[in-house]
C-alpha cells in the first residue's frame, strides 16, 4: 500500500543546473550546499514588519497586529467549524476539524527548528515582537509555523480530490497567497464550489533535449492515478488543502478570481498584506540591514539605483527623517510608478523618482544642452527635487499603465497577466485603490488624462552623491521559498555578474569623494558577491571595505574558484570576509540568502 505520509507530504529537492550545482558545492561545500538548498524551498517561520517610524511605534504597531490577529484567527475558527459541512460526510468532517485544530494547537516555537536564540527569546512574549538587534527597534518580527503535516483525507483507494498548480503558483501560495484561476494547471473529475481540495505542485523536469520543461496540458483531468499527470514527481509536493471557490469547470473556464481558498496551509505565515496602510511595510530582515549599512545621513543627497518597488528606498528616506533627498531610480516605467505610490502612501516626500537606466547613470556636463532632463541641467548640483512647477514644465511625460484605472490586484485577477503573474505576490498600495476610486467617481484629472507620470532621467553628475545603493538586478538565488533552480547556467550567472560590474561602474562615478556605496544582492551566488568586490577593490584603488552596522550576517568567501574551462573567479582576500555581511538561508537568522558589501570612497585623484 503507498506510503500516505510520504505522498501527501512536503519533501521537494530543489533541482539546479549540473554546472551550477557543481560551483555551489565547491564554494560552500556539499554538506553545506546541500542545507542551503533546502532551506531554499520553505518560507521563513517568521515575517518581518518594518515599522514607519514618522508615522507610528513599534508598540503601537504590535498592539494594531495583535488585534487584527486575534480578529483573524476567530474568523478562521468559525471558518473551520462551518465551511465543509455541505460536501463532506459528517464524520470525515469531524476528523478533520479535529485535525485542524490539533495542528493549530501544535504551532509552538518548536515548529521553527532553525529560528535562533535572539529570534527564539524574541518569540517568548508571544508571537509579535519587537527586534532585538541595537538599533533595529522599529522592525517587528510576526512568527509563522510549519510545516505542518496535513490530514487531506486519504481513504484507500478513493484518493481525495485535488488540483495541480503551476510552480510559481506554489511558490506564491507558499508565501501566504490563495490559489489564483491561471495557476491551475489540472483539477480531478466531477469538484463542485465547496468541496475541499488538496493542492500539490508539477515542477519542471528534465527534457530529452537537456532543458528543462513541463509538458502538462492545462485544463488535464486528475483521476487520483498513478496514471496522472507528474504523479511521481508530486511524491511530497502537497503544499496545502483549500476549499474550491468553483468547479472544475469554471476553473478552465473563467479568467480570474480565486480558484481554491487555501485554509490549510503546510507553512502559515501572516501576510499583513493590506493592512495598517503606510504605517508598516513587509520587508526581508536583510534589506532592512541594507538600508542601515548605507547610514544615510539627515540633509544628504543618496541615490538609490535599482529602486522598485522602493523598500529600500522608503527605507533610506524615514532613516533620514524625510530631511534630504533620495533619488529613487528604475529603468521600469511601471515600477517608478510604484516606488511613487509606495512614497506616497508612507508620507516621505524626501524622495525623487526617475526612469533611468543605471548602466547609463552618468552624464558629463556638457551632455546637458542637449537635453531636457532636469537632473543633468542643473548646474549647482547635479539632481533637482520634483515640485509640481517642475513637473508641469519639464517633465517628459510617458503614457501609463495600458489598464487605466486598474491597480494590480485587478489585473492579477481580471487574468490580463500571465498564469505565472497572477500568483505573485504583487504590492497594491492603499493610495492606489483610493485614486482609483476617485478617477471612476469623478473621471480622469487634468494631469491623471494619461495616468501616472514618471520623469525621464539622461543621468546625473559624477560626484553628486553623498551615497549611493546599488541594489542590484541579480539571478535571485537567495529568493525563498523556491521549488526550482535550474534555469541559471554557468553562463547566465556570468552575465549577471558582468551587468552588476557595468552598474557598479557607473555608481562609482557618482558617489562624491568621501562618501559611500553599498552594493547588495539576494542571491547565493559568490560570482555576483564576493567576486563583484574583488572586482570593486581591484579596479578602484580608492574604494575600501567598510564595517557595517548593524553586522547580523556571516562572513564573505574567501578564495577562489576555478572552472572547468580555466576561468578563475576571485573572491575576498583574508580579513576582508567580516566587513561583507552574506545572509545565509540556511543559519539560524533563518533569513532570504542575500549579500551586503559597504565601501567608502577615497580620493578620485590617485
Ligand atoms: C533587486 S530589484 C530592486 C529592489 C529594490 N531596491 C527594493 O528594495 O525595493 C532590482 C531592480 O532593478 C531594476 N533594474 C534592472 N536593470 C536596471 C537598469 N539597467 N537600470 C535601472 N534599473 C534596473 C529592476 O527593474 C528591479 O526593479
Amino acid at each position: 500500500m503507498e506510503d500516505v505520509s510520504e505522498r501527501y507530504g512536503y519533501k521537494p529537492m530543489l533541482r539546479w543546473n549540473p554546472q551550477v550545482e557543481e560551483y555551489f558545492i565547491k564554494a560552500y561545500g556539499a554538506d553545506h550546499f546541500s542545507r542551503i538548498s533546502n532551506a531554499l524551498t520553505h518560507p521563513s517561520c517568521y515575517s518581518c514588519v518594518r515599522v514607519n517610524t514618522l508615522k507610528s511605534t513599534s508598540d503601537a504597531v504590535i498592539q494594531k497586529l495583535m488585534a487584527i490577529m486575534k480578529e483573524t484567527e476567530h474568523d478562521d475558527a468559525n471558518e473551520n467549524l462551518s465551511k465543509y459541512d455541505a460536501n463532506v460526510n459528517a464524520d470525515t468532517g469531524l476528523k478533520q476539524k479535529g485535525c485542524l485544530k490539533e495542528t493549530n494547537i501544535s504551532l509552538n516555537l518548536s515548529d521553527c527548528s532553525k529560528v535562533t536564540n535572539a529570534l527564539y527569546e524574541n518569540f517568548q512574549n508571544g508571537p509579535i515582537s519587537k527586534c532585538q538587534v541595537p538599533g533595529l527597534d522599529y522592525v517587528v518580527f510576526v512568527r509563522g509555523s510549519g510545516p505542518h503535516v496535513i490530514d487531506y483525507g486519504y481513504i484507500h483507494e478513493k484518493p481525495p480530490k485535488e488540483v495541480i498548480v503551476s510552480r510559481k503558483c506554489a511558490e506564491a501560495v507558499l508565501r501566504g497567497a490563495q490559489v489564483y484561476v491561471p495557476g491551475v494547471m489540472a483539477c480531478s473529475a466531477h469538484v463542485e464550489k465547496g468541496e475541499k481540495i488538496a493542492v500539490s505542485v508539477a515542477v519542471e523536469q528534465p527534457g530529452p533535449d537537456g532543458g528543462w520543461g513541463l509538458g502538462i496540458t492545462r485544463g488535464t483531468v486528475l483521476q487520483g492515478l498513478e496514471t496522472d499527470p507528474y504523479y511521481f514527481e508530486r511524491n511530497g509536493l502537497y503544499i496545502g488543502q483549500g476549499r474550491a471557490m468553483m468547479s472544475r469547470a469554471g476553473m478552465f473556464r473563467v479568467l480570474e478570481g480565486i480558484a481554491v481558498d487555501m485554509n490549510n496551509r503546510v507553512f502559515k505565515l501572516p501576510s499583513f498584506n493590506d493592512v495598517l496602510e503606510g504605517e508598516i511595510f513587509l520587508q526581508n530582515l536583510p534589506s532592512i540591514v541594507t538600508a542601515h549599512a548605507l547610514d544615510p545621513q539627515k540633509g544628504e543627497r543618496i541615490l538609490d539605483m535599482c529602486a522598485a518597488p522602493g523598500g529600500k528606498t522608503t527605507a533610506i528616506a524615514i532613516l533620514m527623517k524625510n530631511e534630504g533627498q533620495v533619488v529613487a531610480v528604475d529603468r521600469s516605467h511601471n515600477k517608478v510608478l510604484d516606488i511613487q505610490k509606495l512614497a506616497a502612501e508612507m508620507g516621505l516626500n524626501c524622495i525623487t523618482t526617475y526612469k533611468l537606466d543605471a548602466l547609463k547613470a552618468v552624464c558629463q556636463r556638457n551632455d546637458s544642452n542637449s537635453t531636457t532632463d532636469l537632473c543633468c541641467s542643473k548646474e549647482d548640483d547635479g539632481v533637482t527635487s520634483l515640485n509640481s512647477d517642475m513637473l508641469s514644465l519639464h517633465v517628459e511625460r510617458e503614457s501609463s499603465i495600458t489598464t487605466e484605472g486598474m491597480n494590480d490586484k485587478s489585473r492579477k485577477e481580471n487574468g490580463s497577466n500571465s498564469t505565472e503573474k497572477a500568483n505573485e505576490r504583487t504590492y497594491v498600495s492603499k493610495a492606489d485603490i483610493r485614486k482609483n476610486m476617485r478617477r471612476i467617481r469623478n473621471g480622469p484629472g487634468r494631469s491623471q488624462s494619461s495616468g501616472g507620470r514618471v520623469q525621464n532621467s539622461k543621468g546625473f553628475y559624477p560626484n553628486s552623491f553623498d551615497r549611493v545603493l546599488l541594489d542590484a538586478p541579480c539571478s535571485a538565488l537567495g529568493l525563498r521559498p523556491r521549488l526550482f533552480a535550474g534555469e541559471e547556467t554557468i553562463q547566465s550567472l556570468r552575465n549577471h555578474a558582468k551587468y552588476q560590474r557595468r552598474m557598479f561602474d557607473q555608481a562609482v562615478q557618482l558617489a562624491r569623494p568621501g562618501g559611500v556605496i553599498v552594493y547588495s544582492t539576494c542571491t547565493i551566488n559568490p560570482g555576483e558577491n564576493e567576486a563583484l568586490v574583488r572586482y570593486a577593490l581591484d579596479k578602484y584603488k580608492f574604494l575600501s571595505l567598510a564595517q557595517q552596522h548593524p553586522s547580523i550576517g556571516g562572513p564573505g568567501l574567501v578564495g577562489h574558484c576555478e572552472f572547468p574551462d580555466g576561468y578563475i573567479e576571485e573572491w575576498l582576500k583574508p580579513d576582508e570576509e567580516k566587513l561583507v555581511q552574506r545572509f545565509d538561508p540556511s543559519s539560524p537568522l533563518d533569513t532570504i540568502g542575500f549579500f551586503i558589501a559597504k565601501f567608502v570612497v577615497g580620493s578620485k585623484d590617485c
